[in-house]
């Protein structure tokens, strides 16, 4: 059965709105095994969900797309863009991290910048939702407040089409339930699942599939944003560069990561992260790895790329160490900008609108 524009009984009138926020995401351990001849790695990681978040709105637009204004503040940068590619009418802005003309001069304009057509991965996820519900017709703005930095391996984009996918069941009130939205969510992106869950999990094959771990305590990170982003395949790539030649078995296990999990232990956590991806990332960027010794010679008690780079997570002893350690690697001059957060965070949930949550105690920063 098909609809067209989701009728009013349904909620989705003009001028219906939902707001959904997701988290960030820092691998605690990124185990890679060797090239898979569908292209991807077969992984084993440890994730986190950290309080850095992308807030998406939905809206049921009042005026056709195009037309459309969107609400901003004075210092944002909205980028209106239309996917009209389908019975969907999809516009979007974005403000925050990655938003056309609001980006540092140095970095790289092809993955820095989020576009705003159908290769928009909320857009994306917007289409398969309706169609899994069915839907065929329907007008659609989805308004991005982006603060997880682009292409900096912490998932922003994977956190914007979790966040698209319960944004949209929520609006024209699908009824996915849980388990055929991470199967849509694994459809997006290996990482996508993951932000939808939010808290600390294991994630194998592709990184996808995941299992909840038994994790204690609450871990406080300094995050060292670069200019410019590095693009997850040519780090990937870079990783089987330079593998090549090498007898390489199935990807690393957790063991340690896990084991410190159990224990609350941040400095048992930050001697344990593993990330198989950082020698590819710090080629493609030595400059990181100054980033790197800095963080470490200023006090954290784990120092690590996040995923595929190039950011750089810093793991500190406690909130007041975090503050501390923020302060003084700000003022080393050796990031873009810091930005303080905890873990682990909750996954994407509806803040305003259809279905409001209360935000819990974990979910809005340190
Ligand atoms: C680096 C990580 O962020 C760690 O969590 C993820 O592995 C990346 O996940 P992602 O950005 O969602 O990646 P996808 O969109 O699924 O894949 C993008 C590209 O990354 C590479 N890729 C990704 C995941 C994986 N397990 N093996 C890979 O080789 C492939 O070249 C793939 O074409
Ligand atoms: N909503 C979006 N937000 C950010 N980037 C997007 C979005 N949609 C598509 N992209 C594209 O995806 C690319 C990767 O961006 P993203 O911020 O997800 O990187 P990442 O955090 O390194 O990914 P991961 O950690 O999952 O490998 C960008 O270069 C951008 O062109």
């Amino acid at each position: 059965m098909t609809r067209s524009h989701p009728a009013p009984r349904h909620g989705a009138h003009a001028g219906s709105t939902v707001t959904v926020r997701a988290p960030a995401k820092v691998n605690l351990h990124l185990g890679v095994g060797p090239l898979r001849p569908d292209g991807y790695h077969d992984v084993i990681t440890v994730l986190q969900a950290v309080s850095l978040f992308d807030d998406l709105t939905a809206t049921v637009p009042a005026t056709a797309p195009g037309t459309s204004t969107t609400a901003s503040t004075p210092t944002a940068v909205d980028q209106p863009g239309s996917d009209t590619s389908t019975g969907l009418e999809i516009t979007v802005a974005v403000t925050g991290e990655g938003a056309a003309g609001n980006r540092p001069a140095t970095s790289t304009p092809d993955v820095s910048i989020v576009p705003t057509g159908l290769d928009n991965i909320a857009v994306r996820a917007a289409h398969l939702v309706a169609e899994a519900a069915g839907i065929t017709s329907a007008r659609l703005h989805l308004a991005l407040t982006k603060g997880i930095p682009v292409a900096a391996g912490m998932a922003g984009g994977s956190a914007d089409a979790a966040a698209a996918l319960v944004a949209c069941d929520a609006l024209w009130q699908t009824g996915l339930d849980r388990a055929t939205l991470a199967e849509l969510a694994a459809r997006l992106g290996s990482d996508v699942p993951f932000p939808l869950a939010g808290g600390t999990a294991l994630g194998t094959g592709r990184g996808e599939q995941l299992t909840d771990v038994l994790a204690t305590g609450e871990y406080y990170w300094v995050f060292a944003l670069a200019d410019g982003g590095l693009s997850t395949p040519a780090v990937y790539a870079e990783f089987d560069r330079l593998s090549e030649g090498r007898l390489r078995s199935g990807p690393t296990p957790a063991d340690d990561v896990l084991a410190a999990l159990r224990t609350g232990d941040p400095r048992q956590l930050g001697a344990a992260l593993v990330n198989d991806l950082q020698p590819a990332a710090l080629r493609l960027r030595p400059a990181l790895r100054r980033v790197l010794s800095t963080g470490t010679e200023l006090g954290a008690v784990g120092a690590i790329v996040s995923g595929s780079g190039p950011t750089c997570a810093f793991l500190a002893a406690g909130a007041t160490e975090s503050i501390e350690l923020a302060a003084s690697l700000a003022g080393m001059g050796v990031a873009r900008a810091v930005r303080r957060a905890a873990g682990p965070a909750a996954g994407a949930r509806v803040v305003a609108g259809a279905g409001t949550a209360p935000v819990g105690p974990t979910g809005d920063g340190p």
